[in-house]
């Protein structure tokens, strides 16, 4: 597991991460966010041992990341942010040679090499220099780098930045075939909330150094004002003014000249039923009515801006 235990880091009078504290526990994918200069990076590289924290302490399956960092790091694969890699290598030659740096040669070394290639599917570029792969295929050379010696805590800064839909899709699949039923850690930084949801049994939000929130993608959902609101699209607008005398309901949002209609719950309110009843009741013509589980973006906004007031 990751203990992290009043981890703290200044670069000259900034802080960038301030006694920051968690734990993460096998089998957990964790999503680690914050808005830009929040001290993602700089906590993954505390972790990961390229930067010396100045107070606190953390270790990595056991290992303290000050006193034993080697041995911390034969447990972890790490994919720095941007993925860097040595650009004028073939990506061949760069992942056997990250396969020697991890101690593997002969036949080991090869089979080693050729899981990864295999597992992100650079089958078709092994032969090319790093420098001129597209920015998705970099991105899959650093997830091989990372995973070759099958770690048993991957550390990824923003594995999905810069790729398109399709390749963003196809790395969100191997994080979550790395983590499905293996007990394994993975640990990943993004700004992309969707991320969360998709890949993510755990978030923990940061801004300045400090950690906001710590929970289920589901217990930060609920966090929400948009918990349990009701979308009601409509064929015509109608009078929804009505709607804020029933019971539970605290506020009605009105969009697209009034054909959709997000009717906001008091918290702790389930309003499906009373909504529902009403719109058949009135007999409005409604195209689709469902629940809303929360907007991980809106609490992400508040729980952020509520910290830089
Ligand atoms: N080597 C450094 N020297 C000085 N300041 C640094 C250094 N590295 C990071 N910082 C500062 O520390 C703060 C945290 O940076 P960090 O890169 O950890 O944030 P982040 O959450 O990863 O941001 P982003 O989402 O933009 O990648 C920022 O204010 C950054 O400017």
């Amino acid at each position: 597991m990751i203990k992290i235990n009043s981890l703290t880091k200044r670069f000259g009078d900034h802080l960038a991460v301030d006694n920051l504290s968690f734990d993460v526990q096998p089998g957990e994918v964790l999503g680690f966010l914050g808005p830009n200069g929040a001290g993602k990076s700089t906590t993954m590289k505390m972790l990961t041992g390229f930067l010396t924290p100045d107070g606190g302490s953390a270790s990595v399956c056991g290992f303290d990341i000050q006193s034993q960092i080697l041995q911390a790091q034969k447990h972890m694969g790490y994919l720095p942010e941007g993925a860097p890699c040595y650009g004028d290598m073939r990506v061949k030659g760069f992942l056997e040679f990250i396969a020697e740096v991890r101690g593997f040669s002969g036949a080991e070394k090869r089979k080693r090499v050729e899981q990864a290639v295999e597992q992100v599917e650079l089958q078709g570029v092994l032969g090319q220099s790093i420098e001129t792969l597209s920015k998705g295929f970099k991105r899959r050379v650093g997830l091989a780098q990372a995973i070759l010696h099958d770690p048993q805590v991957l550390i990824l800064d923003e594995p999905t930045d810069g790729l398109d839909p399709n390749q963003k899709h196809q790395v969100r699949q191997l994080i979550q075939q790395l983590a499905s039923g293996s007990n394994k850690i993975v640990v990943i930084s993004t700004h992309i909330l969707e991320e969360v949801s998709a890949v993510c049994t755990r978030a923990v939000v940061i801004a300045r150094g400090r950690l906001l929130a710590d929970g289920t993608p589901d217990q930060l959902e609920a966090r929400s004002r948009y918990h349990q609101a009701v979308t009601v699209a409509l064929a015509q607008p109608v009078d929804s003014q009505p709607l804020l005398a029933l019971p539970g309901v605290l506020d009605v949002e009105r969009q697209r000249e009034g054909r959709l209609l997000t009717v906001v719950a008091k918290p702790g309110e389930v309003i499906f039923p009373v909504v529902g009843q009403y719109a058949r009741e009135h007999a409005w013509p409604v195209l689709e009515l469902s629940v809303e589980r929360g907007r991980l973006d809106e609490v992400f906004r508040r729980l952020t801006s509520e910290e830089a007031a």
